[in-house]
Formats: structure tokens, C-alpha cells, sequence
């Protein structure tokens, strides 16, 4: 109003037209003011600050707004011209949170270190209090600091996008890798991208100069096959999908109240599976007899939203940046948490192998050791991929190129100059090693370079049948070592004769060192010590070397094959000092099969999860920031990028929704790791690998099989409940629990999976879990048991595997202690291992309060259309099976899935709940006509 009128305005306006402009300035100044009232009578009922109650506060970074206040906390009363800024509160609470575990419920959620506040919070209320700590309480104010406006922007997608690229510096690397490589645009999601790209040994190396690695990138011939599948064949999983990683650890539990901590531990929990003496309670038909089949009509008629695919799912842009910002703070740190037994997480731990630290003859061997050390497992291939992957990944190919070339530039006479596509290379070789079900080293691209091949098709090929073709033609079968019970279990290893001929000669068995040579891949270096420049090895003249070599081949020649020049050179590799997973030498180059990488696997320590590593940084940043940020769509598709990134070991699974039209929450309490892994409490061993059998089988393993390890052992397991009548005798398909279509045909048994050891195929009917989901459910918030799991608008059939019961693996002591205060606080998320044919008290529980997936949201009913089964894949350890959830019946679209958290139960059990003061015993609302009226058994 008192501003200067343009002068170009002053002749022409009507007085009349200036007062109406003064009226309406006047008008919206006061409108102005009334609006900004509004909000600080709101904030006195629902505080829009975090509280910021922790101590020691660490003074925030210069980009705070000031650097005296520790905590952005505006001043209720006192409006502000500045606008909050996301990057602000990050910047000034990043530090202090990063120290507070967000999950450390002994900190601020308050039922461990309050057991009694929480108590009342959530018995209360108990799902209207599932909020995040800090919005219980305002937080102090500061009178020092400025004060933000009180109204709170929603932080743009750019504003996110740069806050979660704000990462430590471990963490960048996965990124950057990522996106360095244009050419794959889902690195960035891959866990063997983040985990190749997180090792700095392994980065380096694939960082240094060398033409023949093209790029930081994982090898295209993993990624692409699994694109290229899914995109070419619609939902059809690819052969060569990923797999769970075989370090996944087993997981196991029950969902158990402890009613008095005062008594024994023994009778502390009930475990929701009966115990072992009670088999009949593992009759379905019995189970299902007590209940009776009724439809949850209000659950069905709350509409979820229709988006079930992944581009529907989240607007366009978002998308990236929410999978950077989920990955960016959840796939790193994970991917790191790989440790030796027992040990403290050393990250880095490997030697760092660069062309400048490697010795200039290193011997061959050596690098083999390092590489073995380093990178034997790619979390998310198959068994049969990473054993190749090992071997043709840029980082294995340079690695061992690089000791050749050390010692041949050493001699002033390697060029590594050659122009190949090592991805196309690494591909056809896959199509063509693998098919075999065991693999061998080609060492040096050097004969590609100098081969005269017109296509990547024929050198491969060439290379891969001409070696073979005139091995020993009596290979055909080998004892499988690991056999259980000492049974042989043989498999039949193709040569190329086979191939070619379509005749299949298997009789008679033979020596190992021959069944290399079944699978022998020509290999050249330039043998300059020799100065021989036509050594049948020689490069310029492999196509006829490649006979020559061939036509030797035979087992007393190759078990006197003279190691290969490089360790003439400067190695003490011969075939009596074999590394881990190589067999023999043949020419001095290494030969791997099958059945020795994977028995050299077993010989390292198993890949697993420390629940103390358990990342919380996302978690941490978002429960900093003010409940209207939480409530807001933009925090609903972050939790759905988070959930989403932590799908990765189950590609193409379908994506899970955030539903929402209950209350105004944008997303569960941000009190959970979203994964699909176990994390390993204190006190639990890592998976036990070294017993872990596995079968030898090629291609998809064969449930009539008399020699398939797996199929021997499921059946032994089947044996008893045949016997007691459980299952009918006259089974069909029998011994795998699976039918054609990967749904479980009875329940209640324990699964044994085809494991990370076994040859078969990831499409073998015996591997369903760690294929992962299959059908579209989503996470919804229900009206009066907080958020619960439901079905997309799909039926789901009956014997769906829906997820594994993820979370952390603790031992029942430590589950003890959490379930008591867990009870108090009205929630909890323990799960006992305790199934009967385990014979036993549990050993150790699950707990998915600080970490799980979708099944950690699936409630309980009475009747339920969901059971806990009991499955084994990469642990012997009886005691730890994964705690699987599958569908008993088929169920409707939208329908919500649930299961029984009491299993069987009695009378006794009911009324001991009823009568339970504990927050968690509260009433059930499951709905179903024969409601028992609690969750828990209470005993
Ligand atoms: C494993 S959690 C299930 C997910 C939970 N609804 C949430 O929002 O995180 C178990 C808790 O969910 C609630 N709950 C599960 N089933 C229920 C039911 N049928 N009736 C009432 N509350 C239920 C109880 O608070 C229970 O302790």
C-alpha cells in the first residue's frame, strides 16, 4: 500500500478502482494473518515438530540455521517468513540421529526403555499410537534459534532426491557406479552391483585401466538375461532370475506373548505351532476343523487402490528418486555387512588388488586366492551364476589377465590391447558352459584377439565344443561326495559329443581330473620364455592348437600336463596345490566344475547379516522431520521405494502398495529395516553351509528322481507323515512339497529347498521361496488392527507362497526379554521357531519389530487363509529353518491375508489371555464368525 505506484498506472486509473485495490490489499493482509492463526491452534493438539528429546545434541553443521540451536524446533506462537528446509533439518539433526539407532526401542520407542509410558500409550489406543516416537511429544524450544514457519512445506522430489544423495562416503560408491553405467539402468537396484561396488578391492580393480573391462559394470550377461526375460516374455521368470543370495540366513518364529516373565522360559511362550508330541495338531483337516470358513465381508468391501503395477504405482519422476533414496541409504550398508564368523563387521577388509599393488609375477594361483577371497558370491545370482560370474566378471577376467600380463610385461611382450566385447563373451560363454552344469576358466581373452572367428557366436562356441569334443568319451558320470547317506548320486555330464551327437554315453565313472577336461575351455597365452611360436598353445595358432590340445587330452597326458607357462613364469601353482574350486590344471590354466566350486564355497565363511547392522539411516532422517512430512503422500511413496529396493533378491516380484484410507498416516511407523534377510542377533551361529546337502542334478531336478540328493532327503522327511496318514500314500509327485505350478500341495511339513550348493536350474520345481512372491498384495491400514497385509485384485490360489517371516534372529533368551516389554507395549512381532518336527524347545525366535518385510503387517485371524511353514535352503541347522508364509485356501481379491498367531488352541489359552492385563492380549478383531475373542493364546 505504501509502496510507489508505477507511473505508467497513475493517469489512467479510476479513484474508484484505486480504493477497491486498497480495499482488497487491506482484505488480504488480514486474510493473511487469519491463515497463518489457523495452524498454531492446530499444533497445540498435534505438535508438528518432532521431539527432540536426546541429550547429547551435536551442534549442527554450518547450514543450519543457527549453529547455537541444535533443534529446529519454531517457537508455537511466533510466525516465520523462512520456510523450513529439509535439507535445514538434515543438515541440523543428521548428526545426532545417525547416533540414535531409530529402532532402538531401549532409546526412544518407548516400550523397552519405558515400558510402562508405552504401555499406556498403546493400550490405550494401540494402533493410533503406532506413530513414530518423536510425535508423542513436542520437543523443548529453543528461544535462541530462529524460527521456521510453522507451516511446513512438503520437501520437493528434487529436495529428497538431493537429501538421500547425501550419504557417507562408503555409501557413494554404489551409486556412482551405478550411475556411471548407462547401459544398465536397474545397477543401481542390483544388489551384486552395490556389493561388487561397495568393495573397494573389487572397485578398484575393475576401475583400473584395462581395455578389457569396458565399464565398472556388473557383467551385462546377468543383468540383461533377467531384463531381457522379463521383458520379452512377459511375466515369465527367467531361467536365470535371481535368487535369494545364499548367504540369506535362515529365519524362524512365532508370534509369543510372554505372559509373566517371572516364570520359567520354558513356559514363558506359546508357541503357535504345536510342539512336538502333538503331530496331530499338524493334520490340516484337524486344524481346519475347528474352525469354520467365513468370509471378512468388511474387509473385502474397502476398496483398495487399483494400481497394481509398478508404473502406476508412483508418479512419473518419482520413481528413480525413490529407488535412489531407499538404495542410496538401505543397499550399501547392507551390502557390507558381510563378516567372517563371529567376527566384528570389517569392512574392506580384503587386500586391495590394483594393477600397481599387484607384484609383477604374481603367480596366477595368487590371484586366484584374492579373487576367491573377495568376490565368490554376487548376492542375487544363482549358485551356477556366480560360480561363472567369479570367473568372467570384469574384475575376475582383469585379475587374472593382469597376472598374465604382469608377467608378460614384465618380459616387455603383453599388449592388452585387445578390442572385444568381454560382456558378449561373457554371455555366449555362460549359454555355453553352463548348459554343462560346470564351468571352467577361460584365463585369457588373448585368443579371441588373435582367433579368426567371424562371429562372438562361433569363437565361443569354437572354443568351448572344439575342447571338449575330443575329451574322454567314458565321462558321463561322477559320485556325488556330499551324498547324505552315502548313497551314490550321479549326474550325468554331457560332453559335447552329446551335444552335437544327441547320444548320451554315461556308463562307468570317472576320476574328477577327467571330468575337468569334459568341460576343459582352451586357454592361450603367448609363451615367450619358451620362445616357441608354434606351441600347440600358442595364440596365432589356436584354431589348429585348439585340436592339437584336444587330441591330448587324455587322462594320463592331463595328469601330467605341465602347468601352464605363466607359472613356468614366476608361479608355484601346480596341480598339487590346488586353490579353492579349481580341480586342475591343464596347460597351467585352472579348471573349476561344478561340484568344486561348490565345495569350496562351503569352505568359506557363509554370507550373513548382523542384526547390529541392521542400516537406519532413511529411518533415522524421516523420523526427524514433522509428522505432517510422515502423513504426506511424498513419505508413502518413500516407504514404497524403500520396499521396493529391498525386493531385490526376489526379482520380479510385484510391487507392494501403501494403502491408506483410514487415518492420515502416510505409511507405518518408521520403526523398521525393510528386508527380505535375517539379521543374526548376538549368540546365533551364521548358517551352516558345511553340512548343507545338495544334489548334483542338471537342468530342473526330477521329484521321481532315485538319485536327486534333495528329493531324497524331502522324501525321508515325507516317509512319517505318510505313515501317520498325514499325507496320502498315493501322492502325486511326490517327495517335492511342490506341485508344476510352485504351489505347496500340503502344509504343516518341512520344506527342503534345492540350496545354493545344488547344480540344478533356478527354475527347478524344488526352489519356490527363493524365487520370491508371486502375487500382488499390498499394505494397508485397517480400521481397528492397525496395518495388515491384502490381497491385489487377483485371487491368490491356495499353497501361494506369499513371504518369508524376515526379520532378526535372536535367541529365545533375547526374545524373552524383548516379548515382556513387548507385551506391555501392545505390539509385538516375535515369532518362536518351534515346529514339531523339530522335536524340541525353540532355540531361536524371529523378531521383526526393527526388521521385515510385508509379512511382519499380517495379522491375525481365526480364520486364517495364511500358514507358517517350516523351510530349509542354505542352513542345515535344524533348529533354524525360514519361517515361510503360505496360502491354505484360495483367496479373494482384496481380501486381507492373515494367519493364526495360537495355532491350535484350548479353552485354557483363551481365558488365561482374557484375563491378561498386558496391552497385548487386546481383543481380537479379526472378524471371523468363530472369533475367539483374542490373538494370543496367553499360555
Ligand atoms: C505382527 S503385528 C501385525 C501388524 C500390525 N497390525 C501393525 O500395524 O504393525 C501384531 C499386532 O497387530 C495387532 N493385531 C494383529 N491382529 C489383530 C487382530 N485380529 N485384532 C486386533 N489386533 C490385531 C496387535 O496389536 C498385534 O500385537
Amino acid at each position: 500500500m505504501h509502496s510507489q505506484r508505477p507511473a505508467s498506472q497513475s493517469c489512467h486509473i479510476h479513484p474508484l478502482y484505486r480504493h477497491l485495490v486498497t480495499l482488497i490489499r487491506v482484505l488480504s493482509h488480514l486474510l493473511q494473518i487469519k491463515l497463518y492463526d489457523v495452524p498454531h491452534t492446530g499444533e497445540q493438539s498435534r505438535p508438528e515438530y518432532p521431539s527432540m528429546d536426546v541429550p547429547d545434541i551435536s551442534i549442527p553443521p554450518a547450514t543450519a540455521p543457527s549453529s547455537s540451536s541444535p533443534i529446529p524446533v519454531p517457537p508455537r506462537v511466533q510466525r516465520s517468513t523462512t520456510k523450513l528446509s529439509l535439507t535445514e533439518l538434515i543438515n541440523q539433526t543428521r548428526e545426532r540421529h545417525i547416533k540414535a539407532r531409530f529402532i532402538d526401542l531401549t532409546d526412544e520407542v518407548s516400550p523397552l526403555r519405558d515400558g510402562n509410558a508405552a504401555s499406556s500409550a498403546f493400550a490405550s489406543k494401540p494402533h493410533e499410537s503406532m506413530q513414530p516416537p518423536s510425535t508423542k511429544a513436542a520437543g523443548p524450544v529453543s528461544a535462541s534459534q530462529p524460527a521456521p514457519s510453522n507451516e511446513i512445506r512438503t520437501p520437493s522430489i528434487q529436495e529428497i532426491r538431493d537429501l538421500m544423495r547425501q550419504r557417507p562416503s562408503s555409501n557413494k560408491l554404489s551409486t556412482s557406479s551405478a550411475a556411471d553405467n548407462p547401459s544398465t539402468s536397474s545397477a543401481a537396484t542390483d544388489p551384486s552391483t552395490s556389493s561388487v561396488a561397495s568393495n573397494p578391492s573389487s572397485s578398484s580393480i575393475a576401475s583400473a585401466t584395462s581395455p578389457l573391462v569396458p565399464s565398472r559394470s556388473p557383467p551385462r550377461s546377468f543383468m540383461s538375461n533377467s531384463t531381457t526375460s522379463t521383458t520379452q516374455s512377459g511375466s515369465k521368470p527367467s531361467s536365470r532370475r535371481k535368487s535369494r543370495a545364499m548367504g540369506v540366513a535362515s529365519l524362524e518364529m512365532y508370534i509369543s506373548p510372554i505372559k509373566d516373565a517371572s516364570q520359567p522360559a520354558s513356559s514363558k511362550k506359546k508357541t503357535w505351532t504345536p510342539r512336538s508330541g502333538k503331530r496331530m495338531s499338524y493334520n490340516a483337516d484337524k486344524f481346519r476343523s475347528i474352525i469354520t470358513p467365513t468370509a471378512d465381508a468388511t474387509v473385502r468391501s474397502q476398496s483398495l487402490s487399483p494400481s497394481e503395477g509398478r508404473e502406476l504405482r508412483r508418479p512419473a519422476g518419482f520413481a528413480d528418486t525413490g529407488t535412489d533414496a531407499a538404495l542410496a541409504v538401505l543397499s550399501s550398508p547392507s551390502a557390507q555387512t558381510r563378516v567372517p564368523f563371529g567376527a566384528p563387521p570389517v569392512r574392506h577388509e580384503e587386500p586391495e588388488a590394483t594393477p600397481s599393488t599387484l607384484p609383477s609375477a604374481i603367480p596366477l594361483t595368487e590371484v586366484q586366492k584374492l579373487e576367491s577371497g573377495k568376490l565368490h558370491t554376487h548376492e542375487g545370482f544363482s549358485p551356477r551364476e556366480n560360480a561363472v560370474h567369479d570367473m568372467f566378471r570384469p574384475e575376475g577376467i582383469q585379475g587374472v589377465t593382469e597376472s598374465i600380463g604382469s608377467l608378460d610385461l614384465r618380459e616387455d611382450s603383453w599388449s592388452p590391447n585387445v578390442d572385444i566385447d568381454i560382456d558378449q563373451v561373457r554371455q555366449l560363454s555362460l549359454e555355453n558352459v553352463c548348459e554343462d552344469g560346470v564351468q571352467a576358466i577361460p584365463v585369457s581373452t588373448e585368443l579371441m584377439e588373435h582367433e579368426e572367428f567371424e562371429s562372438m557366436e562361433e569363437l565361443v562356441g569354437n572354443v568351448s565344443a572344439g575342447s571338449v569334443a575330443e575329451a574322454p568319451a567314458s565321462l558321463g558320470k561322477y559320485r556325488e561326495s556330499n551324498e547324505e547317506d552315502g548313497d551314490a548320486d550321479t549326474r550325468a555330464i554331457r560332453t559335447s559329443a552329446e551335444r552335437t551327437s544327441g547320444t548320451s554315453d554315461v556308463s562307468g565313472e570317472i576320476s574328477e581330473q577327467e571330468e575337468c577336461l569334459a568341460v576343459l575351455m582352451e586357454l592361450e597365452v603367448s609363451d615367450r620364455e619358451a620362445g616357441d611360436a608354434e606351441h600347440p598353445n600358442s595364440i596365432s595358432s589356436s584354431r589348429t592348437a585348439s585340436s592339437h590340445v584336444s587330441s591330448r587330452q587324455t587322462p594320463e597326458t592331463l595328469r601330467s600336463a605341465e602347468p601352464l607357462n605363466v607359472v613356468r613364469s614366476g608361479g608355484a601353482a601346480s596341480i598339487g596345490q590346488l586353490e579353492d574350486g579349481v580341480e586342475s590344471y591343464l596347460g597351467g590354466y585352472p579348471i573349476v566344475t561344478w561340484k568344486s566350486y561348490a565345495n569350496a564355497q562351503r569352505r568359506l565363511p557363509p554370507k550373513y547379516n548382523l542384526a547390529k547392522d541392521l542400516p537406519h539411516e532413511l529411518q533415522d532422517r524421516v523420523n526427524a522431520l514433522p509428522q505432517s512430512y510422515r502423513n504426506s503422500d511424498q513419505a508413502r511413496l518413500l516407504f514404497e521405494a524403500m520396499i521396493d529396493e529391498a525386493m531385490d533378491d526376489e526379482l520380479n516380484t510385484p510391487p507392494i502398495s501403501v494403502i491408506n484410507d483410514v487415518t492420515d498416516e502416510g505409511a507405518p511407523p518408521w520403526e523398521f529395516v525393510y528386508t527380505n534377510q535375517m539379521w543374526n542377533g548376538e549368540g546365533v551361529p551364521p548358517p551352516d553351509i558345511k553340512n548343507l546337502k545338495s544334489c548334483g542334478c542338471v537342468g530342473r531336478c526330477d521329484p521321481k528322481s532315485k538319485t536327486c540328493s534333495c528329493a531324497k532327503r524331502q522324501r525321508r522327511h515325507l516317509k512319517q507323515y505318510i505313515e501317520d496318514d498325514t499325507i496320502p500314500k498315493t501322492w502325486n509327485g511326490a517327495p517335492f512339497v511342490y506341485d508344476g505350478k510352485g504351489c505347496l500341495q500340503f502344509f504343516g511339513l518341512p520344506i527342503f529347498e534345492c540350496n545354493a550348493f545344488c547344480g540344478c536350474d533356478e527354475d527347478c520345481p524344488n526352489r519356490v521361496v527363493q524365487r520370491g512372491r508371486r502375487y500382488v498384495v499390498n499394505i494397508k491400514k485397517t480400521k481397528n488392527k492397525g496395518w495388515g497385509v491384502f490381497n491385489g485384485q487377483k485371487k491368490i490360489p491356495k499353497g501361494s507362497f506369499i513371504g518369508v517371516y524376515a526379520g532378526e534372529l535372536l535367541t529365545v533368551g533375547e526374545a524373552d526379554r524383548r516379548g515382556t516389554l513387548y507385551n506391555k507395549f501392545g505390539r509385538t512381532y516375535l515369532f518362536d521357531i518351534d515346529f514339531h518336527h523339530m522335536g524340541s524347545e525353540a532355540v531361536y525366535s524371529v523378531d521383526a519389530y526393527h526388521a521385515g518385510n510385508l509379512t511382519r503387517f499380517l495379522n491375525h485371524s481365526c480364520d486364517p487363509n495364511c500358514e507358517i511353514q517350516a523351510c530349509y535352503i542354505n542352513e542345515a541347522n535344524f533348529n533354524k529353518p525360514l519361517l515361510t508364509v503360505f496360502t491354505v485356501r484360495e483367496v479373494e481379491p482384496l481380501e486381507e491375508l492373515s494367519f493364526s498367531y495360537m495355532g491350535q488352541i484350548d479353552d485354557d489359552m483363551v481365558n488365561h489371555a482374557k484375563a491378561s492385563n498386558d496391552a497385548v492380549y487386546a481383543e481380537c478383531h479379526c472378524g471371523s464368525a468363530n472369533c475367539l475373542g483374542v490373538l494370543f493364546s496367553g499360555l
